[in-house]
């Protein structure tokens, strides 16, 4: 997949295209399917499949204050945008001149001179250009005036939920990590490295893996059952997200205890995945180390059973269907 971070870097040659616009935080189911879209659309027209996305986020620039923190940071984002398939992904760089552009502006110089758009495909709750003001039916009557065909999609819904990162980020902030791999279409994880800990688990309860500090997406505080992949090795684990009231002062941390573990070369840049997979309770402050010794074992109890039984079901379950309607201009 070619990465463009900016106009002038895609090739004049490159086009035509059929392209799609949005956050992509998350490369949720719905993400997931508009991709598969434009690719397909794409092929059929021997164009090229393109998502158009921003960096920073719109919102830290909009709303700094009370911006969500990200399901993707953007190199995660990308790494999943081109395991999509399509051809290439234009990361603008959302600054105060793209934040000031008009809707019409931003057709003109984005999708007709710089990707010579054929097609453009969007969620019909997609908005555009100067405020948010521009919106579907804008998009519409901008493609019949430049060119590009425009093909605007019915939300998809998940057990009843309209996909959209921010419902993503909401079943990940309360912990809801089922419903989260739902409406992701992949259970949610977070790339880190090690970080020293306290040594207190190794001496009074269970030896831990502690996360580098991690300023995006954190599930709510409490004990997950997870899988970590170290390098390109992965163990079961149950995790700790939490201030560990056990021990006194508060300072938070992500760490894990792997449940299958054999001695591992661990470096500070070790790349390390961390992915939950469900929410076992929330972190509690015991009477003692022992106490806690003593849950932590039945949560490695658990989580062996959990991970078990999700293995048995893995390898019986039929692939899900997936509907979707389509409103075409032309
Ligand atoms: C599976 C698991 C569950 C945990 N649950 C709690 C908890 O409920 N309350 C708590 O205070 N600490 C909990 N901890 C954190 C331990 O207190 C932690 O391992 C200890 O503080 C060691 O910290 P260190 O890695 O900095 O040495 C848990 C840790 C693990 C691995
Ligand atoms: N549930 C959905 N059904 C159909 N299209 C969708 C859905 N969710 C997003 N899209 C479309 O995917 C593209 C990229 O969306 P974008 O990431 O900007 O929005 P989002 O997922 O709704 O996130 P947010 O919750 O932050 O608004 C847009 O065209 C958007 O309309």
């Amino acid at each position: 997949m070619d990465i463009f971070r900016a106009l002038p870097e895609i090739p004049s040659s490159f086009g035509p295209t059929v392209v799609s616009i949005g956050n992509f935080d998350g490369v949720h189911c719905a993400h997931q399917w508009l991709l598969a879209e434009i690719s397909r659309r794409a092929h059929e027209l021997s164009a090229k499949s393109v998502a158009v996305t921003f960096d920073p986020h719109p919102s830290r620039l909009l709303r700094p204050i009370g911006a969500p923190k990200l399901i993707t940071p953007m190199t995660e984002r990308l790494e999943l945008l081109r395991a999509s398939g399509i051809d290439a992904t234009l990361v603008l760089p959302f600054n105060d001149e793209l934040c000031k552009m008009s809707g019409p502006d931003f057709v003109a110089a984005v999708l007709r001179d710089a990707l010579h758009a054929a097609e453009v495909h969007e969620g019909d709750n997609f908005r555009f250009g100067y405020r948010a003001q521009s919106q579907a039916a804008d998009l519409i009557a901008l493609g019949h005036d430049q060119g590009f065909r425009v093909q605007i999609f019915s939300p998809r819904y998940i057990r009843g939920i309209q996909v959209s990162s921010s419902r993503v980020r909401e079943a990940i902030q309360s912990g809801n990590m089922t419903l989260a791999r739902a409406l992701l279409g992949r259970p949610f994880s977070i790339h880190s490295t090690p970080a020293s800990g306290r040594a207190i688990g190794r001496r009074l309860t269970v030896p831990t893996i502690n996360l580098a500090p991690y300023d995006e997406l954190l599930p709510a505080d409490g004990v997950y059952v997870t899988r970590m992949k170290i390098g390109e090795e992965e163990f079961d684990a149950v995790t700790n997200a939490g201030t560990r009231p056990t021990f006194g002062e508060d300072s938070y941390a992500v760490e894990s205890y792997l449940l299958n573990f054999h001695p591992v070369n661990l470096l500070p840049e070790t790349p390390l995945e961390l992915t939950f997979i469900h929410r076992l309770r929330e972190e509690r402050k015991f009477p003692s180390p022992e106490a806690l010794k003593h849950q932590i074992m039945q949560d490695v109890a658990k989580a062996q059973r959990y991970l078990h039984l999700a293995d048995l079901l893995q390898n019986s379950t039929p692939p899900s269907r997936t509907g979707f309607r389509a409103r075409i201009s032309s």
